[in-house]
């Protein structure tokens, strides 16, 4: 896809996110937007993407990176079911899971001051968006063939069984709207490792927050 947005420069390559890469890091972090109804979205950053893009990785590097914990609503929703999501879908269906992530992200997105990975199918509810709305959102945006590309990138995703390249070209479809709808920022993650990703996430996700100088 696209370049990312806002524009960054591209990060020096390399294999682990060093601390502190760019001058954004080690600032003070910005202030969470209030949103009209007056909640707060308390992450410093959520990330949202198609399933295997990289959320669950890139997230705890950004938590790593800036000394924040790190959270993921598919980890909150298994440890309160006390069973998998595989196992979540197989027994209860979709439907059922979804009412299970909507609480999850809602409790996470109330809870949760530092990085947020939530399920890739989470932004499918209206509800969830509206409550990303304004907040630093960051999509992971990987493409379909990158996914399929990837070791673990398909493997136990219930979504994913059987066809899993029809399967992850439909959900892309279907999804491309509401990632783009909730992202603050969109970090295109061809060509980028994980701790690449996370770097540039962070680069734009610190900036898209500093006050304007000078006008
Ligand atoms: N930029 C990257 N380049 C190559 N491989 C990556 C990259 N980011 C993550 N991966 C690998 O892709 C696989 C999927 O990553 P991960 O589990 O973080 O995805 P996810 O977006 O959290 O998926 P899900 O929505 O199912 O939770 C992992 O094996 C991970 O190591
Ligand atoms: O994209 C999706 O719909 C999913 C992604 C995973 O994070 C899990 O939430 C689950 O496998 C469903
Ligand atoms: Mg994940």
């Amino acid at each position: 896809m696209g370049a990312d947005h806002p524009s960054v420069d591209p990060p020096a390559r390399g294999g682990r996110l060093a601390r502190h890469p760019d001058p954004s890091a080690g600032r003070r972090p910005p202030a969470r937007p209030a949103r009209p109804d007056g909640a707060r979205v308390r992450p410093l950053a959520v990330l949202v993407g198609l399933p295997g893009a990289g959320k669950s990785t890139v997230g705890r590097l950004m938590a790593e990176h800036l000394g924040v914990g790190f959270r993921d609503t598919d980890e909150d929703i298994e440890s309160g079911a006390g069973r998998s999501v595989a196992q979540l879908f197989a027994q209860g269906g979709e439907h059922r899971f979804r009412e299970l992530e909507k609480a999850a992200v809602r409790t996470a997105l109330a809870e949760h001051a530092g990085v947020l990975a939530l399920g890739g199918g989470a932004v499918v509810d209206p509800d969830t968006r509206g409550l990303l709305a304004g907040g630093p959102v960051v999509h992971v945006d990987a493409e379909v063939r990158e996914v399929l590309g990837r070791r673990g990138g398909v493997a136990g995703r219930p979504l994913l069984a059987g066809d899993a390249t029809a399967r992850l070209w439909e959900l892309a479809a279907q999804r491309a709207p509401f990632y783009r709808e909730v992202a603050r920022v969109t970090v295109p993650t061809r060509g980028r490792d994980a701790a690449q990703v996370a770097r540039v996430a962070l680069s734009l996700i610190l900036r898209s927050a500093a006050p304007l100088r000078g006008r």
